[in-house]
């Protein structure tokens, strides 16, 4: 069986080809992603199989639209490659699962509508996931299209963790935490299952990307997460600001702002793009001697710093604390800024080991005096949505 997987954002689409063998989903076997999808942006394809990198930059025409434009590429790849063929299902990642989604689903019509209806709760994500949806359904209209949920590895949480202290009829009409990178997580503590039997304790695992959050779990399970009812809640990110007094909305509200313009502020206009005026993404800020620059990371690691602690908290102390994501698995300096200022949880890092992990492989990072197990390990949500989806098949 081969199962194709789809993380389709606001400006990438990545994708992987993946043979389920014995009912395992293996590492893709192709793999790639369509940058540039954003309005004005250039397209461009990077793609890996075997070993090795392919990059291209497809002909677009004025007029076409990028979306359609790198499906098509993506199609006219999979031909190349044989995988089109043989393909018996599409995962895809979808963000928002509401209340309606505890686990994945087949996507029907009915479906596709009940996912719409959350797009507002995810405008970064929703939207795009569902584009995506629609776009491989007409390009394979025999196979399969899987849902898989960010939303769904949190559907256990406890009372006190999902309910907002909110009038309780709001909490009734589905006004809770739901928590997001449900298959970032997954993936992650299953990998850190495979290396050390600390999972099954006390964990806090970091998914530091362009998006990011925090989760707390016991035995493998979530049992606290920075993210709320949206993508919104939690860390700073690359351009959402995390975590905001509600007062400041209702000031600026008073002055005057739409919900377009609070949107495009929360969004997309804060984190780090907001704070340093420079860039979303760590690497520019790390390479900028701007004073805005390094406001901005310093910011972002107080943030994880001040939320591990919270989490820890409130699963009862901290046997193993985890780094992933575009961020956690590369910037070594975050990782040593926050594990140092962790001390006082039993924290303590090998300096010469962090150095070395650069989100490749799965490495320990902790010293041998460390209470605390941490470990950097690469996330692979391409993966655990196909295995999602190959288990949904088998049922
Ligand atoms: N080598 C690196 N050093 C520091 N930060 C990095 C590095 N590579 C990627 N990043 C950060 O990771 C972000 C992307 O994270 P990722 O988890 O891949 O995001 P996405 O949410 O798009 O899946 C980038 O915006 C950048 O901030
Ligand atoms: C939920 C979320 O923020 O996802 P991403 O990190 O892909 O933006
Ligand atoms: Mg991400």
């Amino acid at each position: 069986m081969v199962i194709l997987s789809i993380n389709a954002g606001s400006s990438t689409l990545k994708f992987g080809v993946h043979d389920i063998e014995h009912g395992i989903a293996q590492p893709a076997a192709l793999t790639g992603s369509i940058e540039g999808l954003e309005p004005g942006g250039h397209l461009s394809l990077s793609w890996r199989s075997g070993g090795q990198v392919h990059r291209e930059q497809p002909d677009v025409d004025g007029h076409a639209e990028p979306f359609h434009v790198a499906l098509q590429t993506l199609q006219r790849l999979l031909q190349e490659q044989r995988a089109g063929r043989t393909l018996q299902a599409i995962a895809h990642r979808v963000v928002h699962g509401g209340a309606s989604f505890r686990q994945a689903v087949k996507v029907d019509a009915a479906i596709l509508h009940t996912l719409s209806d959350l797009a507002p709760l995810a405008p970064l994500h929703q939207p795009h996931n569902i584009d995506g949806i629609l776009a491989l359904g007409r390009a394979f209209p025999d196979v399969p299209q899987i849902a898989c949920f960010d939303t769904a590895f949190h559907a256990d949480l406890p009372e006190e963790e999902y309910l907002f202290a909110l009038p309780q009829a709001l909490g009734q009409q589905g006004i809770r935490r739901y928590g997001f990178h449900g298959l970032s997580y997954q993936s992650v503590s299953q990998t850190l299952a495979r290396f050390s039997q600390r999972a099954a304790g006390r964990v806090v695992m970091a998914h530091l990307g362009n998006g990011a959050s925090l989760c707390g779990m016991l035995d493998g399970k979530s049992r606290a997460t920075t993210m709320g009812f949206s993508a919104l809640d939690g860390l700073m990110m690359g351009t959402r600001c995390g975590a905001i007094d509600a007062g400041v909305l209702l000031h600026l509200l008073a002055q005057g702002w739409d919900h377009a313009r609070l949107e495009a502020l929360l969004y997309r206009q804060s984190g780090l793009l907001g704070v340093s005026g420079i860039s979303a993404d760590m690497r520019q800020l790390r390479a900028s001697d701007d004073p805005n620059a390094q406001l901005a990371i310093r910011l972002f690691g107080y943030r994880v710093v001040r939320e591990t602690a919270a989490v820890a908290a409130c699963i009862g102390g901290l046997d193993a604390l985890v780094f992933t994501g575009g961020i956690g698995e590369h910037d070594q300096l975050l990782r040593a800024d926050v594990c140092d200022r962790l001390a006082f949880l039993g924290v303590a890092l090998d300096h010469d080991k962090n150095s070395t992990a650069d989100g490749t492989q799965v490495v320990p990072v902790h010293s041998k005096s460390s209470q605390a197990e941490v470990w950097v390990i690469p996330t692979d949500e391409a993966r655990m949505a196909a295995q999602i989806a190959a288990d949904l098949l088998r049922q």
